[in-house]
């Protein structure tokens, strides 16, 4: 018979010492502090004090933490061998860790999309404002490609006995986000070695791989969904441009948003309403991503691949 602990759900979040990642984990405990949350981090005094932040918030909470980089592949074979030998089971998996080396803003990008129709777009969604400089990893991988895609596909094929039981469902979320673009990623080079848009690549890699995710695994119980956060005040951002230049900016980000809203782009029969509700939260709405089945699955079976190919290297090690 199962105790009452192991019963408990395990919630595992990657990249969760900082920004997104700690404000998640934060949440879930708010929404169920009986579950095993797990911080998995690369730096342990970071997760440390992260997880005495949330044990400010959640006295009695049970939080653990976890060593993993995620951009190093033994890194993380060594992090699942731990988390099989501590836990019977996984029910959700945060794969939210990410990086933007580097980050430059084509200020030319940003001038002619200032005073074109895809202004609003381009503040959205930062398109073609931003490039980053990449490096080569221990293993000889593309570092953004590395920890915000293959890292987390390692961690998740070695955790797949956890998250694939036939007792109950578990569910994979990935950090994507709205700069995910179609032409910043090519199958030919998906671990995006020519180009200097390598975030919008791995993030439209994550979209994809998701999608296939779910076809090869969901007659075994296990989801995979990607949500996008928009845009976040976070160490990320503030790599970008300093906090006090944020603070300068975002106002007129949204007066240039109000300028550029039309009127006659509203609906008239339509109810522009915020999804929060007192009967349970709601602040998300569905867009379909910009991707086909097809490329989903060729990309998946690139990333097999490249595991097979990983995996003897270690082996031969
Ligand atoms: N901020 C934003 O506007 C948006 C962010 N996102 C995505 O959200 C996710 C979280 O980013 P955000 O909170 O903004 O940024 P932060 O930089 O605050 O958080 C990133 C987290 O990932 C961790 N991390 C980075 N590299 C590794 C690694 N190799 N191994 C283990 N952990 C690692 C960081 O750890 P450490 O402290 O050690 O560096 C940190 O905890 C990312 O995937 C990002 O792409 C998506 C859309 C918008
Ligand atoms: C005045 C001035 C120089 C404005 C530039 C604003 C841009 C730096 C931002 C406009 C939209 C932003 C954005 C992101 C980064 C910063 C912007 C390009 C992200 C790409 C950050 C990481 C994400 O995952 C999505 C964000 C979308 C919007």
């Amino acid at each position: 018979m199962m105790s009452s602990d192991n019963m408990k759900k395990v919630v595992l979040v990657t990249g969760a010492n900082s920004g997104i990642g700690l404000a998640l984990c934060k949440r879930l405990l708010s929404v169920d502090d009986q579950i095993h949350l797990c911080l998995a981090c690369r730096n342990m005094q970071r997760a440390e004090t992260a997880r005495a932040a949330l044990l400010c918030s959640h006295p009695g909470a049970d939080i653990a933490l976890l060593k993993v980089d995620v951009g190093s592949l033994k890194s993380v074979l060594e992090a699942a061998k731990e988390l099989k030998q501590r836990y019977r089971r996984l029910d959700y998996l945060y794969l939210n860790a990410g990086i933007m080396p580097n980050p430059r803003i084509d200020f030319n990008a940003f001038i002619n999309g200032l005073f074109s129709r895809k202004a609003i777009h381009m503040f959205a969604t930062g398109e073609g404002l931003l490039t980053q400089e990449d490096q080569v990893t221990e293993d000889g991988l593309q570092n953004v490609f590395a920890t915000n895609v293959f890292g987390h596909f390692i961690l998740l094929r070695e955790l797949e006995p956890f998250l694939c039981q036939s007792e109950k469902e578990s569910l994979v979320i990935w950090s994507s986000s709205s700069n995910a673009r179609r032409s910043a990623f090519s199958l030919t080079d998906y671990q995006h070695t020519q180009g200097k848009e390598s975030y919008s690549s791995s993030k439209y890699a994550t979209d994809l791989l998701s999608v296939a995710l779910n076809n090869h695994y969901n007659k075994q119980g296990l989801y995979s969904s990607v949500v996008c956060p928009g845009l976040v005040m976070t160490h990320l951002t503030y790599g970008i441009l300093p906090p006090f230049f944020w603070t300068l900016i975002l106002p007129i980000m949204l007066l240039v948003w109000l300028f550029k809203q039309k009127p006659e782009s509203l609906d008239p029969l339509a109810k522009y309403y915020s999804c929060t509700s007192g009967l349970g939260s709601n602040y998300v709405k569905p867009v379909k991503m910009d991707l086909d089945e097809e490329a989903a699955e060729a990309f998946y079976q690139k990333l097999l691949d490249l595991e097979t190919k990983y995996r003897c290297w270690q082996n031969v090690k």
